[in-house]
């Protein structure tokens, strides 16, 4: 006889592809309108489903997952960050969780360069004054921004993204620093003829643009704290393509409008979809609604690595993408 399909949750609407590819393999019940699930749906959810499929937009925090049923054995997140997931009460509770690593790699790494270029060079600026008709002619001294090439970039969390923005940045003429939890080897630093500072704060107070990369955890929240933000130069810039958490962001906004900082590139942010009305008021900024990972081919390789996840865990075997507590 052949054996019972599981039953998939998915919550939100994934690309075709990746749904027509569910449905042949799973019994799937996709999201009927593509919108994030109150924490009573997501309730309803876990309590029925084998396998649950969220996104960063769903957060299945210990209320949730202690109302999981008997079946719920794997969370199968369709994103890499799995901050939106309580994963040590997932697995104190016997489900598993995966996520989708290196697929989004080298998108998120251009959109974090575009911002590293954005921001300094005023790109969002000058296409405001060329869509209000607003351009007067060129002139020596109108719109000046700052170079990148020379500058000092410093990394935060030199993993897969942080490595690939390295690679970017280093093409760009700008020299390579990181503060990474564990020094990176001899070869791939010399690669990317990058300087380790084991210092944060040194780190900070002597960068021209610091761009974060590091996983957003409890250790990691506000690690760019109102101090630590403080200790940047005043002509520094801050990118961030990694979680709004890490930032604080009121406290930026602040320093922001105060001209204590010349200007950041923000993909992501303390409450989304909510943002800090002082950073939507800002010249200083460029605002992107968390769009790091969004091409077809990336959203289409995560749905793969979503649907490997979950048929190798229903084969009984360890999924590749397999997250443990103890890797956060
Ligand atoms: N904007 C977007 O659309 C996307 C955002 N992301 C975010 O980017 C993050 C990073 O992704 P990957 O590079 O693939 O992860 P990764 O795990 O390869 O790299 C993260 C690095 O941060 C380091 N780290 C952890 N805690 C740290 C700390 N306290 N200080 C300094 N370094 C620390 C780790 O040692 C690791 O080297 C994800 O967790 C996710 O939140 C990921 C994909 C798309
Ligand atoms: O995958 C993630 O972590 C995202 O932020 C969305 O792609």
């Amino acid at each position: 006889m052949p054996r019972k399909k599981p039953v998939v949750f998915v919550t939100r609407k994934l690309p075709d592809v990746v749904e027509t590819r569910m449905r042949e393999l799973f019994d799937t019940r996709l999201s009927a309108d593509d919108r994030p699930l109150s924490q009573a749906e997501l309730v309803a959810a876990v309590r029925e489903v084998d396998v649950l499929v969220p996104t960063v937009t769903d957060r299945l925090d210990a209320g949730v997952l202690s109302q999981a049923g008997p079946n719920l054995k794997l969370i199968a997140n369709f994103g890499n960050g799995v901050d939106n997931i309580d994963v040590e009460t997932a697995t104190n509770r016997g489900i598993a969780v995966t996520n989708t690593p290196g697929v989004l790699t080298e998108d998120t790494a251009d959109m974090t360069m575009a911002l590293i270029l954005a921001v300094p060079r005023r790109i969002a600026e000058g296409i405001k004054v060329m869509e209000g008709g607003d351009w007067a002619g060129w002139s020596p001294t109108w719109m000046l921004g700052r170079r990148i090439w020379g500058k000092r970039l410093g990394i935060i969390g030199m993993g897969r993204i942080g490595q690939a923005v390295a690679r970017r940045a280093l093409a760009f003429g700008m020299s390579i620093h990181y503060h990474n939890r564990r020094r990176l080897p001899g070869e791939v630093e010399d690669r990317l003829e990058a300087t380790w500072w084991e210092s944060l704060d040194q780190m900070l107070a002597r960068m021209d643009v610091v761009s974060v990369h590091c996983p957003h955890t409890p250790g990691t929240y506000h690690l760019l704290s109102a101090r630590r933000l403080r200790l940047m130069k005043k002509d520094a810039y801050l990118v961030n393509t990694a979680r709004g958490e890490i930032v604080d962001e009121n406290t930026l906004a602040r320093m922001l409008e105060a001209g204590e900082l010349a200007g950041a590139g923000l993909d992501v942010f303390e409450q989304e979809p909510a943002v800090n009305p002082k950073l939507v008021k800002s010249d200083r900024v460029v605002l992107l609604p968390h769009m790091g990972s969004a091409t077809i081919e990336g959203r289409i390789d995560m749905g793969e690595k979503v649907i490997i996840n979950i048929k190798t865990f229903m084969d009984g075997h360890r999924p590749p993408d397999r997250v443990l507590p103890s890797m956060l």
